[in-house]
């Protein structure tokens, strides 16, 4: 059994702290050094992504004692306790089992007398088979006619990562004529969302999948409501346009009102949950089940190198341990994820919830407080859109702020024009190059206000094309890269009660028990 140690403790995070400001990532990155070490730091990931790691502010000796806290810590430990279903949710008595939904890493799970890689099989199959019958034309509305539209209606786990997914491939899909059916999803709980959602769906030819691993979620039970409402005043009958995505034991679960339930379980956490029912369900409507299982086998792929020992040969981790070089030792606040990809326009906002949600704790994994930065901020926008936003702050402003650049050689839909010799594309890949180098090396100007210090650390995932599997293969990096830092902080990266505060005011709020600030915020908003 690994031991689960505060990161203070350990002697390794002593060495690893005395090496603040150690690297000159200017000096390196400049002349002949830069394109040395992007040659050389460098690692392969699944579905022919690379992570390359040339700009970040590392050499031999911080990734020395980045490998020393990797052993010291037992990632690798920790991670194959996870993947053969150790009770790694603390908080919640849970095992975290998100792996075993693409790839069984290690021993069979076997849970309440189920296997649990064989029960999330099923459910995919599940999930498939309701595809295949509605693209036949064999599951259809109440007149026989085909559905051409799917929604999703669900929030927070049960909505960023499919919405992300689906975003991300939809262009592919048209390309390799493998696109099926329209998704949209309603999400927020303003009603202004799911009227608009509404207003532009046909209702007759629309499939609602509403998506609650509680089933008790009061956006998504609210939404349900008003989509079911909308359907009656059409004179359709809600049961023969809904399906479930749910846990086998929410309410949800019990109600005879849909066309099928998928099933996942409360060994999927909701952000982590895209790989289960709750992404496979959209994602096989709107692209096949086999597009879904491209998805699939590029996350287990990546899954197989995150169970590398040798910190050089898995991305995962290796992302990881600089991120906490990055928050612990040199003390950066916040981390950016910058696609140069417009399908990825929501991949940040996923990773958003996958990673404060995880790691936004003060607390271990067994209650007690740390004394440490964990889960830095993260935000982000695709490129180059952001570049003529908030990359002002980026280049010049007073905080630090580690990148995360994510760029292909190719477009999706490879439609592109030449203008003044270089393709949209080159010229989106070409500012992507341009800006890891401005960030790292910075302008020297003696109008300081034209001046660039540089000393602006990124990495870069690259890749030819964004795939279904180079798409699961990223997704996975980055839950295994949440997942290993949550390690080494020693948190319960798997529950999330700093959200429950809010929802139990909200609900004082609507029973109208209020007083004080409460009640004063509640008149002003007219409750
Ligand atoms: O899928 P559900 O049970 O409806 O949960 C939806 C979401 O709401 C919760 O408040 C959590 O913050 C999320 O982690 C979760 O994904």
């Amino acid at each position: 059994m690994a031991a689960w140690k505060n990161l203070d403790t350990l002697a390794s995070y002593g060495e690893l702290s005395k090496l603040k400001n150690h690297v000159d990532i200017a000096k390196a990155m400049s002349g002949e050094n830069g394109a040395e070490r992007v040659a050389k730091y460098s690692v392969p990931m699944a579905a022919g992504l690379c992570y390359n790691y040339a700009a970040k502010e590392v050499d031999e000796t911080v990734l020395a004692a980045l490998e020393k806290l990797a052993n010291e810590a037992e990632l690798s430990e920790k991670f194959e306790e996870l993947y053969n279903g150790a009770v790694i949710n603390t908080g919640e008595n849970r095992m975290v089992l998100h792996h075993l939904a693409r790839v069984q890493l290690g021993k069979a799970v076997v849970a309440d007398g189920v296997d649990k890689r064989e029960f999330y099989v099923a459910q995919q199959k599940k999930a498939a088979d309701f595809a295949n019958k509605v693209h036949a034309g064999e599951i259809t509305n109440e007149n026989g006619e085909k559905f051409t539209t799917v929604v999703q209606i669900g929030i927070g786990g049960s909505d960023l990562g499919p919405r992300a997914l689906y975003i991300a491939l939809e262009n592919w899909a048209k390309a390799n004529n493998t696109f099926k059916m329209e998704a949209k999803f309603i999400s927020n709980v303003d009603p202004d969302d799911a009227a608009a959602v509404l207003a532009s769906v046909d209702l007759a030819h629309s499939l609602f999948i509403v998506v609650s691993k509680s089933g008790t979620t009061l956006e998504t039970l609210t939404n349900e409501a008003f989509v079911k409402d909308a359907l009656v005043k059409a004179g359709l009958n809600p049961s023969k346009h809904m399906l479930a995505v749910t846990s086998e034991t929410s309410p949800l679960a019990k109600s005879d009102s849909y066309l099928t339930a998928i099933f996942m379980d409360d060994y999927i956490g909701g952000r982590y949950s895209s790989v289960s029912g709750v992404g496979g369900a959209i994602l096989s409507l709107a692209f096949g089940p086999e597009v879904f299982a491209q998805l699939l086998d590029g996350a287990a792929e990546e899954d197989k190198l995150a169970a590398n020992k040798n910190i050089f040969q898995n991305p995962d981790m290796l992302d990881a341990l600089i991120g906490i070089y990055e928050r612990n030792v040199q003390g950066y606040p916040a981390t950016a994820v910058l696609p140069y990809s417009q399908a990825l326009s929501r991949f940040p906002a996923h990773l958003q919830q996958c990673d404060m949600e995880s790691n936004g704790k003060t607390v271990n994994r067994f209650g007690e407080p740390v004394d440490y930065p964990t889960g830095p901020v993260i935000f982000g926008e695709p490129g180059t859109n952001g570049q003529h936003s908030f990359y002002q702050l980026l280049h010049q402003g007073s905080d630090i702020v580690p990148l995360q650049f994510i760029g292909f050689r190719n477009s999706q839909l490879g439609v592109d024009v030449d203008i003044e010799n270089s393709t949209s594309q080159q010229k989106l890949c070409a500012n992507v190059a341009a800006q890891i180098v401005a960030f790292a090396c910075g302008k020297k100007d003696d109008n300081l206000n034209k001046n660039f210090k540089g000393h602006r650390p990124s990495s870069i995932i690259t890749g030819d094309k964004l795939t279904p599997a180079s798409l699961g293969a990223l997704l996975a990096h980055f839950e295994n890269k949440i997942m290993f830092q949550g390690f080494v902080w020693n948190l319960n990266s798997f529950d999330q009660e700093g959200v429950q505060l809010g929802k139990v005011l909200a609900k004082r709020v609507l029973a109208h028990d209020t007083d004080g600030a409460l009640k004063a915020y509640s008149d002003l908003l007219n409750i």
